[in-house]
């Protein structure tokens, strides 16, 4: 039977990568992305943004909205201090296995829990579930006309305090206008647009990092 691009992408990890190696893990996908089939990880240069925002925020726990191939989830994983958790949720169960896999290779499966499941069912159930009172970081690059839905949906579980940082990936190419619009519009949060390209391409995309500042007392006036 024929091999899916996720399956050829694990491959290339399982080839190309040393196992415990997370560095090596993202090179392979990337070598690969670039060389044989493109796919849509977020990739090196929008990644190492990605990397220096994670590096900073440092956080304790990490919400990743869509694993796919767990690319993302090894480049934050690889960044987190000790005993941080980094949870990401998949609601592909093909995705999710060769992404369990890929983490794997990683030695990466201490710091991660990835949730097979849409995030719209389990982001209300995170403080219960896991133990999660909320999030330092969020990294949003599942659907993209789910980014706005699930923002509110966090900001109504008490997911996000006084300074939590939401990545959103692919805010120019696909695009997530709804999102941009209301997060840059609203006063509760403050955000700034890292300009980059569409992974492996030339294409202009970009990153938009927002900072919750919590219920702020205009709205209750
Ligand atoms: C809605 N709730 C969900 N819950 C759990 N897992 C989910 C949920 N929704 C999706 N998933 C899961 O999250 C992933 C979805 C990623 C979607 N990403 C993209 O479409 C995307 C597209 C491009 C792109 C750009 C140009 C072009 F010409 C073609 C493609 C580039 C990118 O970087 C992207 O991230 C996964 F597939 C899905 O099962
Ligand atoms: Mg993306």
């Amino acid at each position: 039977t024929q091999s899916t691009r996720p399956q050829r992408i694990l491959t290339a990890v399982q080839k190309n990568a040393t196992r415990g190696d997370p560095r090596s893990v993202v090179k392979a996908i990337d070598h690969f992305c670039r060389n044989k089939e493109w796919a849509m990880n977020v990739g090196d240069e929008k990644g190492c943004i990605l990397d220096s925002v994670v590096s900073e925020v440092n956080p304790a726990t990490v919400l990743e909205l869509g694993t796919y191939c767990g690319y993302s989830t090894v480049r934050i994983a690889s960044l987190l201090p000790p005993n941080a958790k980094l949870i990401t949720l998949e609601f592909n169960p093909d995705f999710a296995a060769i992404a369990r896999q890929v983490i794997a290779w990683a030695g990466l499966e201490d710091k991660v829990q990835l949730v097979e499941g849409a995030s719209g069912d389990w982001i209300p159930k995170m403080k219960e579930q896991f133990g999660v009172k909320t999030f330092d970081l969020v990294f949003l690059d599942h659907w993209k006309n789910s980014y706005l839905p699930d923002t509110k949906l966090m900001e109504e579980c008490g997911l996000l305090r006084k300074g939590s940082v939401l990545l959103a990936d692919n805010v120019i190419c696909p695009g997530a206008p709804e999102y941009l619009e209301f997060i840059r519009s609203s006063p509760r949060y403050k955000s700034q647009y890292f300009k980059s390209h569409l992974e492996y391409t030339k294409v202009e995309d970009g990153l938009e990092k927002s900072v919750f500042l919590g219920l702020v007392n205009e709205e209750w006036t």
